[in-house]
């Protein structure tokens, strides 16, 4: 029988797929066929699948994906809350904006969560930062987990950040079953909570919720080619002023984007992180040319 449903959860080489039509979960295999594509279902996947009595199902077929992750495998996520920490480790914009490029080019919208005030004896700054990214059209949570829930549900979440900043003692207040049921199946497999290969959406506060968080560490890069437009809403506004259409904002005449940072009304660390994020992207242009001629 074909039935058709989402993928919640792979391990060890199966699928588990929620049947859209009465909820039920069957465990899956995907077929050769897959592999000779290229491609390979993952978690999150609304899946074509068949079913038979006494027997494992099997995936025939996955829809296009609106978007994906690669770590964790996770596609057509709705939105990431994307944790830092007020300290330890270190607060840093220029890591944040580099969380809003990603992902706001992969059509995810962020969820800005700062973590570890407790640890901070002047709030003002923070204050500060939070009202110029909630102005800009971000939203921004200051330890208030209660208020980050009511945003969970009919979406798929992710969480990502840092190493350290508090994702796991976030997601424990959040979902403590969640944390349980992560553990039990790494002590199953007798691998550290890690290193599991293990990915799961849990069906949590109306919502899909991912147990493992993504980009924990710093090594990842833009994407080649991202547009800066999506993640700088407010450089974009004031760009429609610039005398010419391509008008970059670095060092063009008759750009409408600089006197507003000269005025305050765009934020200097914002067009600094822009400026930095456009280096690099010319940077790694520019390494591709000279690849290319070589
Ligand atoms: N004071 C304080 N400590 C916190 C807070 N959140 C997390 N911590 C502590 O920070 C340390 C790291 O927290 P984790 O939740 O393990 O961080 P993580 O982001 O999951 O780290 P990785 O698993 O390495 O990616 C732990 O010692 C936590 O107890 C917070 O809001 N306040
Ligand atoms: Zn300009």
């Amino acid at each position: 029988m074909v039935k058709f449903g989402r993928i919640l959860k792979s391990l060890s080489g199966f699928y588990y797929i929620k049947d859209d039509s009465d909820n039920t979960v069957y465990q899956t295999r995907a077929r050769g066929n897959f592999r000779q594509k290229g491609t390979k279902p993952i978690v999150g996947d609304f899946a074509e699948f068949s079913t038979a009595e006494q027997s494992e199902g099997y995936v025939l077929a996955i829809k296009e994906r609106s978007n994906a992750l690669v770590r964790p495998p996770i596609a057509n996520i709705d939105q990431a809350v994307v944790v830092i920490s007020a300290i330890e480790p270190n607060f840093s914009l220029n890591l944040l904006d580099r969380f809003l490029v990603l992902l706001t080019n992969k059509s995810i919208k962020p969820l800005i969560y700062l973590s570890k005030l407790d640890l901070i004896d002047n709030l003002a700054y923070f204050e500060k930062v939070r009202d110029e990214y909630e102005e800009i059209g971000y939203s921004f949570f200051m330890n208030d987990w209660q208020k980050l829930v009511d945003e969970f549900p009919d979406k798929v979440t992710v969480f990502m950040g840092q190493t350290g900043v508090g994702k796991s003692t976030l997601l424990n207040k959040i979902a403590p079953e969640m944390a349980l049921a992560t553990q039990e199946i790494s002590d199953k497999l007798g691998r550290g909570r890690h290193t599991t290969r293990h990915v799961e959406l849990f069906d949590i506060h109306d919502g899909l919720i991912a147990d493992t968080p993504g980009f924990s560490s710093l090594d990842y890069e833009i994407d080649n080619q991202p547009d800066l437009n999506a993640a700088f809403p407010e450089l974009l506004r004031y760009s429609f002023g610039c005398k010419f259409r391509e008008c970059t904002h670095a060092h063009e005449p008759k750009c409408a984007v600089k006197p507003a940072v000269a005025s305050g009304e765009i934020a200097q660390s914002r067009y600094d992180n822009y400026l930095l994020f456009l280096s690099e992207i010319e940077g790694r242009r520019e390494t591709y040319k000279k690849v290319v001629k070589k």
